[in-house]
């Protein structure tokens, strides 16, 4: 059997051009949506998601707000640039760039975003609001991979889903997103240390696979005909000495699914078109 698969660069598509649509109507008020990132160091792989980032605000009308430091750049430095978007009108939304350079503290960093222009959704209080259940913006990676699902008609009432991987950006809100009232999936959050991970993965419908482990999932670990999700995202050296991204599903268990959201152009584009919703619901509000 060969899977279906769920095409996430052409949903995140349909999602801005939807976009593009509400942004326009905020334009007939005046308002133009403005998206911050902030960039520290010059990763090559950062900088070319920020770049993307940036694309994708040009495309559905969102105004960029750039802001990049050094890699050596201060604790007080940072905190001036986000004290200084905090303050900005113009900026609805704004991201950290993560990984930080590791002499800068990412607690105190995530903790000084104004938590109402939280575009990731990862501020403690954004954590804390999903956990209770209140309004919120959404964790962009968990609320692209809900959206995907939706949106191609799986069912998340009463299936079973095993989520591999607790990380804060996409396991664990996952997990929570997946078991509100609204989704009322059952989930069992597993990580790389579970005993007898295979059994769980095996009793699931749907198995979302986070743990940024090339390969981990197995196709002995799926019932066959299963949905899976391919989240992880590793850069690793191919045997042509190439660096390239290489995702956590192995190539027979993508085989045996029965839908796949694949890396790439899966849960990549939805995570970025989830960040221009964010950013333009906040907008709405004004
Ligand atoms: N504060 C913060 N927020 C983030 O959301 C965040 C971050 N830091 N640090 C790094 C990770 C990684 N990440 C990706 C988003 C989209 C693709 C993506 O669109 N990938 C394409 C392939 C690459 C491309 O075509 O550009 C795909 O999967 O099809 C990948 C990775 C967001 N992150």
């Amino acid at each position: 059997m060969t899977a279906t698969l769920l095409d996430g660069k052409a949903t995140a598509a349909e999602i801005k051009d939807e976009l593009r649509t509400r942004v326009k109507a905020l334009a007939e008020r005046g308002i133009t949506p403005g998206l911050g990132t902030v960039l520290v160091g010059a990763d090559p792989g950062s900088q070319a998601y920020v770049n993307g980032k940036h694309r994708d605000c040009a495309e559905v009308g969102i105004a960029s707000i750039r802001r990049e430091l050094p890699a050596d750049a201060t604790q007080a430095q940072v905190d001036a640039v986000l004290d200084e978007l905090n303050a900005d009108p113009a900026c609805h939304g704004y991201i950290v760039q993560l990984p930080l350079p590791g002499h800068l503290d990412t607690q105190r960093v995530l903790e000084l975003i104004d938590p109402d222009k939280d575009a990731d959704g990862l501020h403690p209080v954004n954590l804390g609001r999903l956990v209770l259940g209140y309004d919120g913006p959404l964790p962009c990676t968990p609320r692209g991979i809900v959206e995907l699902l939706r949106r191609h008609d799986v069912a998340l009432r009463g299936a079973k889903v095993a989520v591999v991987g607790r990380g804060n950006t996409v396991g664990r809100p996952l997990g929570l997103l997946l078991t509100r009232r609204s989704e009322n999936a059952t989930v069992t959050l597993c990580h790389t240390g579970t005993l007898d991970l295979a059994s769980h993965t095996r009793a699931a419908d749907i198995v979302i696979v986070a743990a940024g482990v090339p390969g981990l999932l197995t196709a002995d670990m799926i019932t066959p005909g299963a949905v899976v999700v391919d989240v992880g995202i590793t850069r690793v050296i191919g045997p042509d000495g190439k660096g390239r991204y290489t995702g956590d599903v192995a190539a027979e268990a993508a085989e045996a699914a029965g839908k796949l959201v694949p890396m790439p152009g899966g849960v990549g584009p939805m995570t970025r078109a989830m960040l221009l919703t964010n950013v333009v619901e906040r907008a709405e509000r004004d």
